[in-house]
């Protein structure tokens, strides 16, 4: 269910800007994301939407621009001054374009690796597991217990034990977004989890975004190409174009935009009229 209007978005974009010496990616943007909504980032090739999530999970220190994230336990978060893994411990994860599994290992190893951190604070620093303590264990179980509920959530148990790299790619996507799941987000990105997948995962896809958005309460921030699986579970779609927002709204309003078909389509060419008609024209006074 998308959260009511009043409440506050999680996630507050004001004025981000991200130059590349004389190339401005994103320019002045202003976008906000709600905690239990499905929020669409989209936008033709190049258009910035990537440097968005880049300077979002801490990846780029922004030019200018402000990121507010609202977390329930420790209020307002500046997140454009924070490195990318204390992005991560705020509860923003990402998944990205090209997927980044470690190959060589097991799906199971990759889910725990991802937990690394929330399992080093419970267990004092790592202390606790060098002495094998009462609280590394039950830290260390749990970790174990949260990746297998997530691989069985994603259907995917039976791989849980195989080389990540070996399994297909479409499986590697749904392990990518079980390892962020792992991790208990507040805000999930995913950059293009439909790119490469056919029309049947495609549409497996959609309807996980949908429960996890619905019966988790994760929010879902996410860039994609495939406009069918946009419209059919965005809450809310902001369009990007030239580092700039264009348009902001349901699906159904962005559907039927000029700004946004224009964006896509680009502006019809003016005719070029053939020299020799352009005399007979001139010649009658119709030019
Ligand atoms: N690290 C970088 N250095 C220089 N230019 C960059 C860098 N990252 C992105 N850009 C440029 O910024 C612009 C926006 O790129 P970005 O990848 O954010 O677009 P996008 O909307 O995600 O595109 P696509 O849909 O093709 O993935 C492009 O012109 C790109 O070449």
């Amino acid at each position: 269910m998308a959260a009511p209007t009043t409440t506050p978005p999680l996630l507050e974009v004001t004025g981000l800007t991200m130059r590349f010496g004389g190339l401005v990616a994103v320019d002045n943007l202003n976008l906000t994301a709600r905690g239990s909504d499905i929020t669409a980032v989209i936008g033709p090739n190049g258009a910035g939407k990537t440097t968005v999530f880049n300077c979002l999970t801490g990846f780029y220190r922004p030019s200018a621009g402000r990121l507010l994230l609202r977390h329930p336990k420790r209020g307002a978060v500046e997140l454009q001054a924070l490195p990318g893994y204390a992005v991560a411990r705020m509860g923003v994860v990402r998944t990205f374009q090209n997927i980044r599994l470690f190959p060589r290992m097991s799906v199971l190893e990759n889910l725990l690796v991802a937990q690394h951190t929330g399992l080093m604070r419970q267990s004092g620093y790592g202390v606790a597991g060098l002495l094998n303590l009462p609280v590394w264990r039950r830290a260390e179980a749990a970790a174990v217990e949260r990746a297998r509920v997530w691989l069985d959530r994603l259907d995917l148990l039976s791989v849980a034990d195989e080389e990540a790299g070996n399994l297909s790619y479409g499986v590697q996507r749904r392990v990518e977004i079980a390892r962020a799941m792992s991790t208990d987000p507040l805000l999930l990105c995913l950059d293009e989890p439909a790119a490469g997948l056919n029309p049947r995962e495609t549409a497996a896809l959609g309807d996980l975004l949908l429960t996890i958005r619905g019966e988790f309460g994760t929010g879902i921030l996410l860039i994609e190409h495939d406009m069918s699986l946009v419209m059919r579970i965005s809450d809310r779609i902001h369009v990007v174009d030239h580092g700039k927002k264009i348009a902001e709204g349901t699906p159904e309003e962005i559907r039927s935009d000029d700004r946004v078909i224009k964006a896509y389509l680009g502006e019809p060419e003016e005719e070029e009229i053939p020299p020799e008609v352009a005399q007979d024209l001139e010649a009658e006074g119709r030019l």
